[in-house]
């Protein structure tokens, strides 16, 4: 049985005070939340701070972005082994807004993807389409060649520590979210690439989140749906009880 996750992708919002604030709610909380795991990804320079605010918590600590190099002359870059260094247990990688923003290729994310494990942090790995994409008739394409070209020459093994994230672009930050179908949908689009990739017992272990738009009001109903193992939450995760809410509406 696979235990839903809501992660929190602070994106890059707080300073420092806020984001040990943030941390210590979300920590308190944590309490009244049950069979749920709750992670938060803060930005990469408040990491170790976040990361002592939730000490004795059961609320794990993630990055939102790392290099796929292991070290040397990378100005401005963060590896896997230093976000491992600093208490990080998740990454979340080929999120939409490194796509497009800063042009990261399926290519890049596989790469990240592979140095993420090899550092022992467990990838939250994107993929989704765009309102175009949708529009005509393109999104399974879409997802299933994110899927086989972001998780190239994962193993069996490996791909049991991976998390993947289904986050329609258009439904980011948007306040649109897509409907408990839409997502279902693509969430059992994604268990059947895993299933026909590894196997049946494998696919049904992995968990699919769901990112666009989620809030206390709409969690349950997708966090309801089958294959809707948790959520990646962007705005209501910089409030805890939002985040808190959204996790307890599972
Ligand atoms: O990583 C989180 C997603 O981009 C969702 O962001 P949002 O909840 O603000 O729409």
């Amino acid at each position: 049985m696979r235990k839903t996750l809501i992660a929190g992708n602070w994106k890059m919002n707080t300073d420092r005070a806020t984001a040990v604030a943030l941390a210590k709610a979300v920590a308190e909380g944590a309490a009244e939340v049950e069979g749920v795991d709750l992670l938060v990804c803060p930005p990469a320079i408040y990491l170790s701070a976040v990361g002592e605010a939730l000490a004795g918590s059961p609320v794990a600590l993630g990055a939102q972005n790392m290099s796929p190099e292991d070290n040397g002359a990378f100005t401005g870059e963060t590896s896997a082994t230093m976000l491992g260094d600093v208490g990080a247990e998740y990454v979340i990688l080929g999120h939409s807004e490194r796509r497009t923003l800063f042009g990261e290729t399926d290519l890049d994310v596989c790469k990240k993807t592979h140095k993420a494990l090899a550092a022992g942090l467990a990838p939250i790995v994107c993929v989704g389409e765009l309102l175009e994409e949708r529009e005509a008739g393109k999104t399974a394409e879409v997802i299933k060649s994110q899927f086989e070209a972001s998780l190239a020459d994962i193993s069996e093994t490996q791909i049991t520590s991976i998390v993947i994230a289904y986050e329609p672009v258009w439904a980011i930050g948007t306040g649109k979210v897509a409907s408990p179908e839409q997502a279902e949908e693509v969430h059992a689009d994604l268990r059947r690439l895993l299933t026909e990739r590894y196997t049946a017992e494998i696919a049904e272990s992995i968990r699919l989140l769901y990112g666009g738009s989620m809030k206390p009001g709409n969690a349950a109903e997708l966090l309801a749906k089958p294959n809707v193992d948790g959520g990646l939450i962007g705005g209501a995760a910089l409030k805890a009880e939002d985040f808190l809410g959204i996790a307890k509406a599972k």
